[in-house]
């Protein structure tokens, strides 16, 4: 008697669920021991976020940081499934979607990623943009479009963070709309990227400063209305006009992934062995943003995507170990260090003894970005355009 191939179904196809997907078919199977891969995601596309800011300012095209799953699957074996997750019977082992049908699995990896919270201050919903995603950069693109061409004599464009994207945001932004462009980059706290390093933190205030971004620290937003802006600053509440929003603060997970019967911590993460099992449920892996994980040495990790690239390949090593009577292996997380985009040709870079700023870490930061793209194929696709854009940009000029 043969016994039934097994079937991993990975739900969401980002840093974490994408880069699962390829390292499974990659693992030694034997051949009749080689299960069924399917990946679901909402988007046909990949998102490498990193990148994302430079769809803003034309120095990279879609194709570049978003390439479709199909054609990152190809020859792979991995069968891709578009389509919205909405429960998990997790008796049954069925994955559930919202266009009716149900996925059976035995071995499930939870990848879903976070969302942008648009409901901590009245307005916002409404009238700010958020920035996460490759929707989200075609509306704002959008947006910015309609301002440009409008008679403004200037664009006044409000930052709300000045975390990692609001720091990276503002200083593409001021290179895009150079002297149209008035920006301010509001920070609940008393100073910008707290967590980052001093190098890369000087790095970003000398950026801001030269760019003339204006900083508004200690300032907490209050509301956001159509065409203005209110911030609370020693008690005291200011409205500000502004054409545009854009809010950048925290990360929440999704409703579906709250709904699901585990344990999950405060912020709605699902708490998982540092094997990266979710509890009680060794057939159930989960990764990523949606992750409550402490590593091998007890370190909780941060919501990041160097934390879900590196956590892909212990998930898929465990979902092989656990297919495979093998033991399976506590994730260990490795900081490599911190890069940041400070405007079309400048970048901070803080790693392994490295620190760099301008257009060194721009060059670097670019080259340790291709190294991390999915697959060799759209690595050197886009490594091949970047060598060749720029010769051919000279040559029609
Ligand atoms: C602009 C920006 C820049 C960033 N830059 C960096 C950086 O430089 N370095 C760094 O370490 N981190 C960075 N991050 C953080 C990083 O993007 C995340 O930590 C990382 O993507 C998390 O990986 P993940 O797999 O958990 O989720 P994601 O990569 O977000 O993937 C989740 C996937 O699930 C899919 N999905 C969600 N819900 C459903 C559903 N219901 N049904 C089906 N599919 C669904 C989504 O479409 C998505 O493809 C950045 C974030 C942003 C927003
Ligand atoms: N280059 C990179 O490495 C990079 C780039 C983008 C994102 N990421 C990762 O992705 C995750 C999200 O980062 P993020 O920068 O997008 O968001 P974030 O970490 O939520 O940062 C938002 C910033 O806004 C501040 N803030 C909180 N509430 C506020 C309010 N009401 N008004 C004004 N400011 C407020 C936060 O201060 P407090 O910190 O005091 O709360 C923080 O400085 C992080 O894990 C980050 O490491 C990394
Ligand atoms: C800081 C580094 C990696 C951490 C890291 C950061 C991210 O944002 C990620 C996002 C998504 C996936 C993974 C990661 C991630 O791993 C890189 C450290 C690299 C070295 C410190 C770079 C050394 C540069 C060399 C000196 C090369 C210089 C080249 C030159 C300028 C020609």
């Amino acid at each position: 008697m043969t016994e039934q191939t097994a079937r991993i179904c990975i739900l969401g196809g980002g840093f974490g669920g994408l880069y699962t997907a390829l390292r499974l078919s990659q693992l030694p199977w034997k051949n009749d021991e080689k299960p069924e891969i399917i990946l679901v995601d909402q988007s046909d596309r990949f998102i490498f976020s990193p990148l994302l800011y430079e769809l803003l300012t034309g120095e990279l095209q879609t194709w570049e940081i978003a390439p479709p799953f199909v054609e990152l699957l190809q020859n792979t074996g991995v069968r891709f499934c578009q389509a919205i997750v909405s429960g998990i019977d997790t008796e049954k082992k069925r994955v559930l979607l919202q266009k009716g049908t149900e996925i059976a699995y035995d071995r499930l990896v939870l990848a879903l990623g976070g969302e942008t919270p648009l409901d901590m201050v009245p307005g916002a919903k409404s009238h700010a943009y958020p920035f996460r995603n490759i929707t989200d950069a075609y509306r704002l693109e959008e947006r910015l479009r309609v301002l440009e061409e409008s008679e403004a004599e200037k664009i006044r464009v409000a930052i709300v963070g000045a975390g990692y994207s609001g720091v990276e945001l503002a200083c593409k932004l001021a290179d895009r709309l150079g002297e149209q462009g008035r920006l301010r980059l509001i920070e609940i706290g008393n100073q910008i990227l707290r967590n980052s390093p001093d190098f890369n933190r000087e790095a970003a205030q000398k950026a801001l400063a030269a760019k003339g971004v204006f900083l508004d620290l200690e300032t907490k937003v209050e509301s956001i209305e159509a065409d203005t802006i209110s911030l609370e600053y020693k008690n005291q509440v200011d409205k500000i006009p502004v054409d545009l929003v854009i809010w950048t603060v925290g990360t929440k997970v999704a409703p579906v992934v709250e709904t699901l019967d585990f344990q999950h911590n405060q912020r709605g993460q699902i708490t998982t062995t540092p094997t990266l099992q979710v509890l009680e449920h060794p057939e159930i892996f989960a990764l990523g943003d949606l992750a409550d994980c402490c590593d091998a040495e007890g370190q909780q990790v941060p919501a990041t995507a160097q934390v879900a690239f590196q956590q892909a390949d212990y998930t898929a090593w465990n979902v092989w170990a656990s297919l495979s009577d093998r033991p399976l292996l506590p994730f260990r997380y490795q900081q490599l260090g911190e890069m940041m985009a400070l405007g079309k040709d400048n970048a901070t870079l803080t790693g392994l003894g490295v620190k760099l700023d301008g257009s060194f870490a721009h060059l670097a930061r670019r080259l340790a970005y291709l190294y991390r793209m999915p697959t060799l194929d759209h690595q050197l696709k886009v490594g091949f355009n970047w060598l060749v854009r720029p010769i051919i940009d000279t040559l029609s000029q």
